[in-house]
């Protein structure tokens, strides 16, 4: 028998729908996604570290689950919440159901709820606290929410990021391979093996890392990766990043390294209402006014005002609320985006901006 179980959100309103995955309860940032296919490159995204998510799309679990669309070591999201959980799968790929999957990974999920009315209500609201529980009333969950630490309070970054240096799957990759220096804040996968498809050999580090640990590997360039909750905390990883930028190597930021670049030269980031999670993000390119279908997973992005007479210019805008989607410095081999050219999920339109990472490196020989 399906067992019922709420999402409740911070202002009080009630969803009532059915428990799947881990028989436990959740609380978490709601935040919604527009993608139409990707769950489990979204469950396994720590960008969506500290948050309950909820697709848009109605239909989910149907291609089943494989390991070839992990996007890190386990899944990130604290709960899961679905219009239609499929317990039918196909795909030649799969191995297992989106129930079977959660539950290992001990994240509730709830299905059969009204999704379009709650992402309605976080698009008129703004984003909030909720709690997924199948055995708590809507009071208990309440005060649970009320004494909870907000999202965004708590640095997430250092629960996601790798605890040790590692390189990324070496293989066939010569001694005399471009060096990527990765400084990892909750990197998927992805963006490692797009790198190595590049020939790069790619060393990750912890996000407390300092930048002369990470020069020490003497890098062509180096690459700031995504990652989750407020980048306004991270002092640790900005004075990291101003190390960096002093050296005068090329660096691409994707995502949280944009906001962190904007940092480590004075700026600032402020949060977005509802976010930009999705696989249709317009951007435009503002030097060719060329319009980019961009995967996009963030509820920050940088004040452009806080840059001005910095060094940096913007470079890319989001065409659905005009919000800085890149950056460029004047003179220094630095360039930003908001949104994931790595994709996974989404439009791989974007794997372009690697191809300018490795030309910015002088490395186009490389593959
Ligand atoms: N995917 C990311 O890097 C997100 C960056 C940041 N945590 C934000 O939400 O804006």
């Amino acid at each position: 028998m399906t067992k019922r179980a709420i999402l409740v959100l911070a202002d009080g309103s009630v969803y009532e729908g059915n428990s799947f995955g881990a028989e436990t309860d959740a609380f978490g940032e709601v935040v919604f996604s527009t993608s139409m296919t990707g769950y489990q490159e979204m469950l396994t995204d720590p960008s969506f570290a500290g948050q309950i998510l909820i697709p848009t799309f109605p239909l989910i679990g149907n291609y089943g689950v494989n390991p070839a669309d992990w996007e890190s070591d386990r899944l990130q999201v604290k709960g899961f919440v679905v219009r239609e959980e499929c317990t039918d799968p196909s795909n030649y790929q799969s191995e297992a159901k989106i129930d079977s999957y959660l539950k290992q990974g001990g994240i509730p999920g709830i299905w059969g709820l009204d999704t379009r009315a709650i992402t309605r209500k976080l698009r008129s609201h703004g984003v909030m606290m909720g709690m997924i529980t199948s055995d708590k009333t809507p009071g208990q969950a309440l005060e649970i929410l009320r004494m909870s630490p907000i999202y965004g309070t708590t640095d997430l970054v250092k629960e996601v990021s790798t605890k040790a240096t590692y390189d990324w799957d070496l293989e066939d990759i010569p001694e005399t391979a471009p060096r990527v220096a990765l400084l990892d804040c909750g990197c998927k996968f992805h963006i490692m093996r797009i790198l190595r498809h590049h020939g790069c050999r790619v060393t990750a580090f912890p996000c407390t890392a300092t930048a002369k640990e990470m020069l020490a590997v003497n890098p062509d360039g180096i690459l700031l990766s995504p990652g989750p909750g407020d980048p306004e905390l991270l002092d640790y990883a900005t004075e990291t990043v101003t190390g960096l930028v002093d050296s005068g190597k090329p660096i691409m930021g994707i995502c949280l390294g944009n906001q962190l670049i904007a940092k480590a030269f004075g700026g600032h980031n402020f949060k977005l209402k509802f976010g930009h999670r999705g696989g249709n993000h317009p951007v435009k390119d503002l030097a060719t006014g060329r319009v980019h279908i961009t995967a996009q997973n963030h509820g920050y992005a940088v004040n452009p005002e806080s840059i001005e007479g910095s060094g940096l210019e913007v470079t890319h805008i989001n065409l659905n609320d005009g919000t800085v989607e890149g950056m460029k410095h004047k003179s220094l081999p630095i360039f930003t985006i908001q949104y994931h050219s790595e994709a996974s999920p989404g439009p791989l339109d974007n794997t372009y901006l690697f191809e300018q990472f490795m030309t910015m490196m002088g490395r186009t020989d490389a593959r």
